[in-house]
C-alpha cells in the first residue's frame, strides 16, 4: 500500500432542507467533528466528548464501516484501524451528525491510502449510504449546496453563503432519529403542495445565491415535511409562526429535527429577543432547549496535517485542544 499511515480530518455539521428544500438543500455550520485514522495491528477506538458516549466502539462503528467501503472501492486492504474522534455535533438532533461521521470517515480513509477516490465518488458513496444528498453534500463541500440524487449519482451545485447570513439553532434536549421523523411523512402530496414547495425551494436557492436576504422569509415556507413532523416537536409550530416577528429572516426545522434553525441578518439588533422567544416558546410547550449562534461554514471536510511541522509527536487530544471552540 502507498500513502501516509495516519490521516486527520475536520468536518462540519450541517442543517438540511432549510424549509422547502427537502432532501435537496443543505448548509454547513460552524459546529465540527475531528477524526484521526491510522493503520493498526488491532482495531481500537478513542472517542472523546459527551456526544460520543453512545457511539459503538467496535467494527460496527459507522466510521470504521465507511472506511472499509472506501478501501473496498479502491481495491486495498486495511482491516485494522485505530480511530480517534471528538465531536461537538449533537447526535440525532437534526444537525447532520451521521453525515459528518460518514464524510469524515470516508475522507480520512481515502487520505490514508493516498486519495485514490475523487470528491464526486465520495459524494455518491456517502449519499447512497445516507439516502439523501443534503447533509453529506454540505459536510463535504461546505457552504450551501443544492443537490439532486438519481439513486446512483448526485449532481450538486455549491453556493457561497451570503456575507451577512447568521443562524440561531435551538436544540431540544430530546433525541429524534431521522429514520423516525421520515416515517411521519406521507407517501403522496397534492399537486398544489408540490407546486408550493418547488416554487419556494427555487426562490430560496436563488435568494441565497444572490444575497437577497429580503426574500428568505417568503421562501423558507414548506408544506412537504414540516406539517407532518410538527407533532413530533412540541412548540415547533408556534416558533415557526412567530420567529420572523422577533428578528428572524426565516425559520425552519433543521433537517429531520428536533432542532429549529432561524436564519438571521448579522446586523439584526433583536438577537437576544429572538433567542428568548424561541427558547421560551419551546419551554412553554414543556421542551428544554439549548441555543447557539452558528455561522455558515464555508469549507467542507478538510485534511489537517497528521504530523504538523515541529510537532511530530502531537497527539490527537493536543490537536483538538487548539481547535475546539465549545
Ligand atoms: N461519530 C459517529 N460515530 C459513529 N456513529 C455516529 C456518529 N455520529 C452519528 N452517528 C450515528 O448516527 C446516528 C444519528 O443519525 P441521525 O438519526 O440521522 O441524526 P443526525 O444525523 O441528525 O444527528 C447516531 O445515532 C449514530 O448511530
Ligand atoms: N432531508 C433529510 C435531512 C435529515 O437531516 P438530519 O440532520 O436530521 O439527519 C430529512 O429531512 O429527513
Amino acid at each position: 500500500m502507498t500513502g501516509i499511515r495516519k490521516s486527520r480530518v475536520k468536518v462540519p455539521g450541517s442543517t438540511a432542507n432549510m424549509g422547502p428544500g427537502f432532501d435537496t438543500l443543505g448548509m454547513a455550520l460552524s459546529l465540527y467533528a475531528w477524526i484521526e485514522m491510522a493503520e493498526a495491528e488491532e482495531t481500537l477506538f478513542h472517542l472523546h466528548g459527551e456526544e460520543m458516549k453512545s457511539v459503538a466502539q467496535d467494527k460496527s462503528n459507522l466510521i470504521y464501516k465507511v472506511a472499509q467501503m472506501v478501501f473496498d472501492e479502491a481495491g486495498v486492504s486495511v482491516p485494522e484501524l485505530e480511530i480517534s474522534m471528538y465531536s461537538e455535533i449533537p447526535l440525532t438532533r437534526g444537525l447532520g451528525s451521521s453525515a459528518s461521521a460518514i464524510i469524515g470517515g470516508m475522507v480520512a480513509a481515502n487520505a490514508l491510502i493516498g486519495s485514490p477516490l475523487d470528491e464526486a465518488k465520495i459524494f455518491d458513496m456517502a449519499t447512497a449510504l445516507e439516502k439523501h444528498p443534503d447533509n453529506v453534500g454540505a459536510s463535504l463541500f461546505g457552504g450551501i449546496i443544492a443537490a439532486a440524487w438519481d439513486g446512483s449519482h448526485a449532481d450538486v451545485i455549491r453556493i457561497e453563503p451570503p456575507e451577512d447570513l447568521d443562524t440561531l439553532v435551538v436544540i431540544p434536549e430530546f433525541e429524534l432519529a431521522t429514520s423516525k421523523a421520515r416515517q411521519a411523512l406521507p407517501a403522496e402530496l397534492t399537486m398544489a403542495d408540490a407546486v408550493y414547495n418547488v416554487s419556494r425551494s427555487s426562490l430560496l436557492t436563488g435568494a441565497l445565491a444572490c444575497g437577497r436576504l429580503d426574500l428568505i422569509g417568503a421562501a423558507m415556507r414548506d408544506r412537504l415535511h414540516q406539517p407532518y413532523r410538527a407533532p413530533l416537536v412540541p412548540g415547533m409550530e408556534a416558533v415557526l409562526a412567530g420567529a420572523t416577528q422577533h428578528g428572524a429572516l426565516g425559520v425552519a426545522l433543521s433537517g429531520a429535527g428536533p432542532t429549529l434553525i432561524a436564519l438571521v441578518d448579522r446586523k439584526e439588533p433583536r438577537r437576544n429577543e429572538l433567542e428568548a422567544f424561541m427558547k421560551d416558546t419551546m419551554a412553554a410547550h414543556g421542551i428544554q432547549a439549548a441555543s447557539r449562534w452558528l455561522s455558515p461554514c464555508r469549507s467542507g471536510a478538510v485534511l489537517l496535517p497528521a504530523s504538523p511541522e515541529g510537532m511530530q509527536n502531537q497527539s490527537f487530544l493536543d490537536m483538538i485542544k487548539g481547535e475546539v471552540h465549545s
